[in-house]
């Protein structure tokens, strides 16, 4: 297998993540650059990269594939620098924001013929920013989308998909114009929207102080995105400014809908609702590869004692289940409470499930 020197350029979140999983493969050499000192610094000292470039024209000159994890308009104006540079052989550059139109537009905008642009946007990432909330697993089961530049051509997308093939992501590409409207739907929406929930629960907050601390699983859930770093989302949501406003218009328009469905108490009209969105989003890929990944939920009853967590997870340690996540909800003092055991398997949850319950607990799958 060839060698292949990576140059990641931004080493926060996506770029931290992307390095830190090429890092263990022994055919490449990864390359970091950052704007921030301190994150320079940490990626060195934390072996996220192998070597430090003070500069992005010096990591260029060294690389034969280009990261850029940059927030857009930075991305942007490192692309428009390559057109000025003076390359001795073809070079392979990704990026990684989250709306491609703007991006492709500049990589298109250029006429140095030894670069061979593809867009990519990894689906996957977090509420948390900078290269310490970087895991080298976090494009695992994930979506990586890819938006071919005029010049790339089947090649250079395998090229990537090969190099990043540890991520474990599903490889899909996607023209443009389709990927920017599909993730305004699934993803730049309802971040929207959570900020929205947020702000409704907050104007509320004077007449009733008391509200937050109810604040329980629903709210959580639905809200945690709105904890992500304002200064992307913002740009994302400008960025994909005429999906955003489309989609603004036909929420305005559900929400008349539903208030008049309340208003008129259409008590079954209100129900098909329900029934049909409860429908579409069991029906999401969660058992298979998916932007959702395929987590399998156990739901075990316990009592706040003390201690409780560790049984529980201790009886299924014992037979060398690996649980991928455990979230406990709702537990509160002297109440029972509930904790959330997600497994990659069908089989891990089916056999945890009958070594909790022949152990006492009583054990849901939904
Ligand atoms: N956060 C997510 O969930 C997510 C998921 C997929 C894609 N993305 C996209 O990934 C990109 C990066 O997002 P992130 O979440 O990793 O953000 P981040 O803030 O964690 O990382 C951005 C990094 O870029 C560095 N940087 C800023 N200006 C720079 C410059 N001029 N030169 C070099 N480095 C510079 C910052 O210091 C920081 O380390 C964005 O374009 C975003 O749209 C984010
Ligand atoms: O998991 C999260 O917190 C995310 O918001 C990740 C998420 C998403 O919306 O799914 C956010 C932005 C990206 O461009 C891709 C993935």
């Amino acid at each position: 297998m060839e060698h292949t020197t990576i140059f990641v350029v931004g080493l926060g979140l996506i770029g931290g993540s992307i390095a830190l999983n090429l890092q263990n493969n022994k055919h490449s050499t990864v390359i970091g650059f950052d704007g921030n000192a301190k994150t320079l610094d940490y990626a060195m000292q934390n072996q996220i990269i192998d070597q430090q470039v003070t500069s992005f024209e010096e990591g260029v000159s060294l690389a034969d594939i280009v990261f850029l994890a940059t927030p857009t308009s930075i991305t942007r104006s490192y692309i428009q620098q390559l057109e000025q540079m003076k390359l001795k052989k073809e070079l392979i550059v990704t990026d990684v924001c989250s709306v491609k139109k703007p991006v492709m537009e500049t990589a298109e905008s250029l006429t140095n013929q030894k670069v061979v642009f593809v867009g990519g946007h990894p689906m996957a990432g977090s509420h948390k920013n900078g290269i310490e909330a970087a895991k080298a697993h976090l494009f695992e089961n994930a979506y990586y989308l890819f938006i071919p530049g005029t010049h790339a051509c089947e090649e250079h997308v395998s090229k990537l998909e090969k190099l990043l093939s540890s991520t474990r992501s599903y490889f899909v590409t996607v023209d443009v114009e389709a990927h920017d409207q599909m993730t305004g739907v699934i993803s730049h929406f309802p971040h929207l929207i959570a900020s929205a929930l947020v702000h409704q629960a907050r104007s509320w907050h004077d007449t009733h102080p008391f509200l937050h601390e109810l604040a329980a699983g629903g709210f959580r859930d639905i809200t945690r995105i709105a904890s992500s770093h304002p200064k992307m989302w913002n740009d994302i949501f400008f960025q994909n400014r005429e999906t955003m406003i489309s989609l603004l218009s036909d929420w305005i328009h559900e929400m008349d809908h539903l208030k008049s469905l309340v208003e008129t108490l259409e008590h079954d009209e209100l129900h098909t609702y329900l029934e049909q969105a409860k429908q579409y989003r069991d029906g999401l890929p969660v058992k298979q590869k998916g932007a959702i990944p395929s987590f399998y939920d156990l739901y075990v009853d316990i009592h706040d004692q003390p201690g409780a967590l560790s049984e529980v997870t201790h009886i299924v340690a014992q037979e060398t289940i690996s649980i991928v996540n455990i979230q406990i909800l709702e537990i509160r003092e002297g109440i029972s409470g509930a904790l959330r055991l997600s497994f990659q398997t069908a089989k891990d949850q089916k056999h945890a499930q009958m070594l909790l319950q022949s152990n006492g607990y009583e054990v849901t799958i939904e």
